[in-house]
């Protein structure tokens, strides 16, 4: 009989679930805006069941609640059956996971220490490792890493231009979103074994966003480092910026570390540029400047980096755009890819604003393609494999 898995994917403000029985989803949804305006939309695809409803403040005050409210609905869907493993997304797995891992006591102990390399994801991770291990404690907990996949890019890409000492303590530019990436070549491989082997880069655009130059299903650069806030500005997230700006809001400031980490992890990106909101369907939707003046730098630093991922590759054969924004506004695709024929793309408007499979125009020499990513089917096969390879401890 096929395992049933269950995936939680805890992300800064949500948490996104899928219920699979071997390879078919039976139950999948999100809880979204934890802390703030707290919803929970949930299908269930055997009973037909629905939910499209607000959570009270209580159950979507944390993480840790709004698991506790989540976690009896799937056990009622499950009917009786067991959960034979949960798969977790950690984001952060520190130089010694280039693997997906079975959670022991152990391995807590090391993403623990990991929490402050990745405060807005690792702590809420963990959380959720520790609420189905309460609830399904017959179940195997399997940890899949954001970091995984950039493990083994080249050393010019892992580093920083510090005395070597900090990169031997762990100081390095680790890359993250790496199961979207993964989930992302495994579909090119399928379906356009061509583009797989080419060079790609894709352009993740979320809430959290980064860009990776990938070869044959290896990443050869990222935009995100040591931590998720580096590269592009994001939904709360200031992006890359000079250390000495640190230096200053510590020492002329004086500006505590606790300070410094709420205004780069939580006020800045789309949200401190406009003033306004950090999601870009508020932003796309407003005639206020800033709110202009905010699309129009994020724009500029995708291009910019776009530029840089494809010096990295020496050319790009396929970009592919993916995650919430990637997925959905053609408008931050337009603005990408206007006046990119200098590097092969041209997209054509129609294709672009339907948004599904490739939106190039014949003549583009680089194939540009839409591909809504699945971070919970990508945890699946993983924990799938690592169960059929018995690695658990008996
Ligand atoms: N139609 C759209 N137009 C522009 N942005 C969108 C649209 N739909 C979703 N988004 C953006 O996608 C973001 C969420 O992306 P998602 O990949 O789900 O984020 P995460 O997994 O990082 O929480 C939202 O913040 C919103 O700004
Ligand atoms: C690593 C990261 O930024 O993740 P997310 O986009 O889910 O916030
Ligand atoms: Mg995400």
């Amino acid at each position: 009989m096929a395992p049933v898995i269950l995936v939680l994917n805890s992300g800064s403000s949500s948490i996104k679930f899928s219920l699979y029985d071997g390879p078919a989803e039976q139950v999948t949804g999100q809880i979204s805006g934890l802390g703030a305006k707290p919803h929970l939309n949930l299908e269930a695809l055997l009973s037909g069941r629905k939910i499209d409803r607000a959570l009270d403040s209580t159950d979507g005050n944390s993480h840790g609640a709004a698991l506790g409210a989540l976690l009896p609905i799937l056990n009622e869907e499950l009917g009786g059956r067991s959960v034979a493993a949960v798969g977790h997304r950690v984001v952060h797995g520190g130089t010694k996971h280039d693997l997906p891992v079975h959670i022991t006591g152990a391995v807590m102990q090391e993403l623990r220490v990991l929490e402050p390399l990745a405060p807005l994801h690792q702590p809420h991770n963990l959380a959720g490792i520790e609420a189905a291990r309460a609830a399904f404690p017959g179940a195997e907990q399997v940890a899949c890493f954001d970091t995984a996949f950039h493990r083994k890019h080249p050393w010019v890409n892992d580093t920083f231009a510090l005395p070597r000492s900090f990169y031997d303590e762990g100081v390095r530019r680790y890359g993250f979103h790496g199961l979207s990436y993964e989930y992302i070549c495994e579909h090119l491989k399928k379906h356009t074994p061509d583009a797989y082997e080419g060079k790609v880069i894709v352009a993740h655009l979320g809430n959290g966003a980064s860009m990776c130059a990938i070869r044959a299903g290896q990443s050869i650069g990222s935009t995100m480092g040591f931590t998720a806030l580096d590269g592009l500005p994001m939904g709360t997230r200031c992006g890359q910026l000079d250390p000495g700006a640190i230096l200053y809001l510590m020492t002329t400031k004086g500006m505590s570390a606790d300070e410094i980490s709420d205004l780069l992890y939580k006020k800045s990106g789309l949200k401190g540029l406009s003033g306004l909101s950090q999601d870009m369907r508020t932003l796309s939707q407003s005639d206020d400047p800033r709110a202009a003046e905010a699309i129009e730098y994020y724009v500029f630093r995708v291009r910019r980096e776009l530029g840089a991922m494809a010096a990295v590759l020496s050319g790009v054969d396929t970009l592919v755009f993916t995650g919430g924004i990637g997925e959905n506004s053609a408008l931050i695709r337009d603005r990408v890819c206007a006046d990119q024929e200098w590097l092969g793309i041209q997209i054509d408007p129609a294709l672009n604003n339907a948004g599904d499979g490739t939106i190039s125009t014949q003549c583009s020499q680089v194939a540009v393609l839409v591909v809504p990513t699945n971070e919970e089917e990508m945890i699946r096969r993983h924990t799938e494999a690592l169960l059929a390879s018995h690695q658990f401890p008996a």
